[in-house]
């Protein structure tokens, strides 16, 4: 069974991951894909190089993410390209993982971390869906703490993802992670006991 974790920029996916990760989950994290797929000398970052010319890159050779994202979070055409370079390579680099995993834990879900789940295609290759949610305007002051973003920064980022009250609908199970830490655990727990036992029956 895998389990598709997502929720909108700085809503706490990160928190909960490790959460499950303390009860036993075993977490493919699309964010790590993303960064291994464009690592110095891969495809990937030779794809990006072609359509975003060399500037990209830092004097190392290495890409340059802060640049990258000063593009793509405010040009929708340009972050379509991005990820239509990346997003093939990170499912690729995802199913590896766990087709190594489930051979050894068949009866264990396995939980995707993937910020992008219901923008994208990933959400056809999962079972189950949870996602982290808090109202828009805790994300806003959540990310622009967490980052020292400004409003407008923060926003653009925001504005680049697909509203998490339409998230809400579309998901199986939802985390309120708005109050404490402690209450986001209870939530947690409760629902990957559950999730263990129906892998179990599979
Ligand atoms: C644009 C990049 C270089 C900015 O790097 P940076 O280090 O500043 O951010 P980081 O990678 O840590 O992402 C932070 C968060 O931004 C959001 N985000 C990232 N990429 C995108 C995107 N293409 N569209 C919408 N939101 C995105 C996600 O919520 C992600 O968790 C980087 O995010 C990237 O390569 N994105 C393309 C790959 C991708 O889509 N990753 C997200 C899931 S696979
Ligand atoms: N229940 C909570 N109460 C207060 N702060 C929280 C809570 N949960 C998470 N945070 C804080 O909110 C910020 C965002 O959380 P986190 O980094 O887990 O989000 P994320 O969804 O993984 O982010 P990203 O989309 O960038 O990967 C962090 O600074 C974290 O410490």
């Amino acid at each position: 069974m895998i389990v598709g974790l997502t929720g909108g920029i700085a809503t706490g996916k990160s928190t909960v991951t490790s959460m499950l990760r303390e009860l036993g989950a075993y977490v493919v994290d699309a964010d790590v894909w993303a960064r291994k797929v464009v690592e110095k000398g891969s495809p990937g970052l030779a794809g990006i190089v072609q359509a975003f010319g060399p500037g990209i890159l830092q004097g190392d050779g290495t890409l340059n993410r802060a640049a990258l994202g000063q593009i793509v979070f405010q040009d929708a055409e340009a972050r379509q390209r991005l990820n239509d370079i990346t997003h093939p390579k990170v499912r690729d680099g995802m199913r590896q993982e766990t087709a190594a995993y489930l051979e050894k834990h068949p009866d264990t879900p396995i939980v995707w971390d993937v910020p992008l789940l219901f923008e994208g295609e990933t959400r056809n290759l999962v079972d189950v869906t949870i996602l982290v949610y808090i109202p828009e305007e805790v994300q806003r002051m959540r990310l622009m703490s967490r980052d020292g973003l400004s409003e407008e920064d923060a926003n653009r980022r925001i504005s680049a993802q697909m509203p998490i009250e339409e998230k809400r609908a579309l998901a199986t199970y939802v985390i309120d992670n708005s109050g404490s830490l402690d209450n986001t655990r209870e939530q947690v727990t409760r629902i990957w006991s559950k999730l263990c036992k129906e892998a179990a029956l599979q």
